[in-house]
C-alpha cells in the first residue's frame, strides 16, 4: 500500500454519496467538483503517460462524466486522446463534461487499443456484474495497453464489496476517499493507489493504519508501571515462547511464562510452574495476559481458558484459545479484550456471513465486547463501537509462528496503556514494521529482534 495513504478515511459508497450532497450544499457545484476529481486524475495520467496516445472509456454515470473530463484536460494539454462510450445519453454535470469534449469519439465495440488506457466505465454506482460483452472488451483492451489508470475504482469492483472482480489497473485514482474494495480483499488489482483528496468533509471512524506515536518511560516508571505480562503456555511450548519473547521485546516491563516446560526465550523472561496461574492472575500488578499460542485444546487447556477468560485481566486471546472462547463468554467480560483471529478462526467464532470484512469484523468486536483483530494480507482492527483501523502488512509474514509474535506484542502492547484499541492498532503496526526491517525470508524466531528498532521509529 502507499506510504502517503496512512491514516486515510475509508468511506462507504453512501457515505461518499452523503459527503459529496453536503459539498453541493456548502455551495460547490456538481460540475466544479467533477472537474476537480477530472484535473486530479488527468494530473496522474501525465505523470507516467510519456506522451504516448490515450484512451479514455467513458460509461453511462459520472464515472464516465469524469472521464470525459480527463480527456479535455488532456487534450489541452497536448495529449493525443480518443474516448470510447457506451453510447448512452448524459446527464447533470456528466453531461456538461460529454458537450466539453469535442474530439474523437468512438463505441467501445469498434475501439482500437491504446499505450494508455483510462478506466471510466464505472465507479461506485455499479449496481450489478458488467455485462460479459463489455467486461470482455475493457477486458481486451486493458491488457492491450501499457498503462492502465482506473478512476475511482477499477471498473467491475463494487465499492462497498471485499475486491474480487474488476480491471486489473496499475493506477487507481480513488475520487475524495478511499472505498472497501481499495483496502481489502484483493486489492492488488488496484495497482499503485492513490487519493485525490477533493476538499470534501467525510466521516473518520475507519481509516488505514497509520505509524502510532509511543512515548518513552519518564523517570517515574518501573518494571510494573511498563507493564507485567503473564503468557500462558501448553501442549506447543515453542508458540507461548516466541510470544514471551516478543512481549519482552515489545516494550514490557516484565514478562512471565507460565507453562510445564521451563524454557524460557531469554534470561530476562520469568519461568512459572501452570498450578500458580490463579494467583497470577489475582496478582494487581498484572498489566495483561496473553492466552492462545501454542495452548492446546485438551482439559487443561480448557480450563486455564477458562481460567483466563473469567478474570478481570486484560487479556488477549489467540490461536487455540479462540477455538476454545464463546461470543457469550467474551460478551461477559468487563476487562479490555484483544482477540487476533486468523480466517479460519475467525469465521469459526463469529460464522462466514454478512458484508465485507470491515463489515464482519466491526459486527464481530459489537458482538464480542472485545477488539477483534482480524489478521491477514488486509488486517483489520475493530473496536465495539465502529471504529476500525486497516493495515496492509508485508506477505513475508506468511510463514509460521508471525501471529504468535503479534499476540506476544498485543499483550505488551496492552499492558503499557490498558487501551485495546491503541494497542492492538501499535501492535500491528509494529509487527509489520518489524517484518519490513526483518528483510525477505525471515523465520518467526527473527522477528521479534526488529522491534526496538521499530518501537524507536514510533518515539
Ligand atoms: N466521490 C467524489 O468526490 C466524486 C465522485 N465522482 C464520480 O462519480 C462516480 C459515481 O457516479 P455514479 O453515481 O453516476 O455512478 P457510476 O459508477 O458512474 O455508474 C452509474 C451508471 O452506471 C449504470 N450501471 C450500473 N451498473 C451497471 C452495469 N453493470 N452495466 C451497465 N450499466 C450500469 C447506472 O445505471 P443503472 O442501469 O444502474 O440505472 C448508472 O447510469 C464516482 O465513482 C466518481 O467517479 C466525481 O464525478 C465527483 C467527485
Ligand atoms: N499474505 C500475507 N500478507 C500479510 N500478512 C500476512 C499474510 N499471511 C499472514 N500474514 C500475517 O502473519 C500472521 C500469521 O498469523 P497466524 O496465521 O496466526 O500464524 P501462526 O499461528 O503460525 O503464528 C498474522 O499477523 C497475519 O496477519
Ligand atoms: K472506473
Amino acid at each position: 500500500m502507499n506510504p502517503a495513504l496512512a491514516g486515510a478515511s475509508i468511506v462507504t459508497a453512501a457515505q461518499m454519496r452523503a459527503a459529496e450532497v453536503a459539498c453541493f450544499a456548502a455551495g460547490v457545484s456538481q460540475v466544479a467538483l467533477m472537474e476537480r476529481a477530472a484535473r486530479a486524475v488527468a494530473q496522474q495520467v501525465a505523470r507516467f503517460a510519456r506522451s504516448r496516445p490515450v484512451l479514455v472509456l467513458a460509461g453511462p454515470g459520472n464515472n464516465g462524466g469524469d472521464g470525459f473530463g480527463v480527456a479535455w484536460v488532456l487534450a489541452e494539454w497536448g495529449y493525443d486522446v480518443t474516448v470510447a462510450t457506451l453510447g448512452q445519453d448524459w446527464n447533470g454535470a456528466a453531461a456538461v463534461m460529454r458537450d466539453r469534449w469535442t474530439g474523437p469519439t468512438t463505441d467501445l465495440d469498434d475501439a482500437t487499443p491504446r499505450p494508455v488506457l483510462v478506466d471510466g466505465l464505472f465507479g461506485i454506482g455499479l449496481t450489478r456484474p458488467i455485462a460479459a460483452p463489455v467486461r470482455g472488451r475493457l477486458a481486451t483492451l486493458a491488457a492491450a495497453a501499457e498503462l492502465v489508470v482506473a478512476i475511482d475504482v477499477p471498473s467491475g469492483s463494487f465499492a462497498d464489496q471485499d475486491a474480487s472482480d474488476g480491471v486489473e489497473a496499475d493506477i487507481t485514482v480513488a475520487l475524495g476517499a478511499l472505498k472497501p474494495c481499495h483496502v481489502v480483499g484483493d486489492t492488488a488489482r488496484c495497482g499503485h493507489l492513490i487519493l485525490a483528496d477533493l476538499a470534501i468533509a467525510v466521516p473518520g471512524d475507519t481509516r488505514l493504519i497509520a505509524r502510532p506515536v509511543l512515548h518513552p518511560p519518564s523517570r517515574a516508571d518501573h518494571k510494573y508501571t511498563r507493564g507485567l505480562v503473564i503468557v500462558i503456555g501448553g501442549t506447543m511450548p515453542g508458540a507461548a515462547r516466541l510470544a514471551a519473547g516478543a512481549a519482552a521485546r515489545g516494550g514490557a516491563g516484565y514478562v512471565v511464562l507460565a507453562s510445564d516446560d521451563a524454557r524460557v526465550p531469554f534470561d530476562a523472561v520469568v519461568s512459572r510452574k501452570p498450578d500458580a496461574i490463579a494467583a497470577m492472575l489475582a496478582d494487581p500488578k498484572l498489566g495483561a495476559v496473553l492466552i492462545g499460542p501454542g495452548l492446546g485444546r485438551d482439559d487443561e487447556a480448557r480450563t486455564r481458558s477458562e481460567e483466563a477468560a473469567a478474570s478481570d485481566c486484560p487479556l488477549v486471546i489467540d490461536g487455540d484459545a479462540l477455538a476454545l472462547a464463546s461470543i457469550d463468554q467474551l460478551a461477559c467480560r468487563t476487562a479490555p479484550t484483544i482477540l487476533t483471529p486468523h480466517s479460519g478462526e475467525f469465521d469459526r467464532l463469529f460464522g462466514t456471513g454478512g458484508g465485507n470484512k470491515l463489515e464482519r469484523t466491526r459486527d464481530a468486536a459489537r458482538r464480542s465486547g472485545a477488539i477483534v483483530v482480524h489478521k491477514g494480507a488486509d488486517t483489520v482492527i475493530a473496536a465495539p463501537d465502529g471504529q476500525s483501523i486497516v493495515a496492509h502488512p508485508p506477505a513475508w509474514l506468511s510463514t509460521a509462528g508471525t501471529g504468535d509474535v503479534l499476540a506476544g506484542i498485543a499483550a505488551a502492547r496492552l499492558a503499557a496503556s490498558r487501551d485495546p484499541m491503541r494497542a492492538a492498532i501499535e501492535a500491528v503496526w509494529l509487527h509489520a514494521r518489524a517484518a519490513s526491517l526483518a528483510g525477505p525470508a525471515f523465520v518467526a524466531d527473527g522477528l521479534a529482534m526488529h522491534l526496538p528498532q521499530a518501537i524507536a521509529e514510533c518515539l
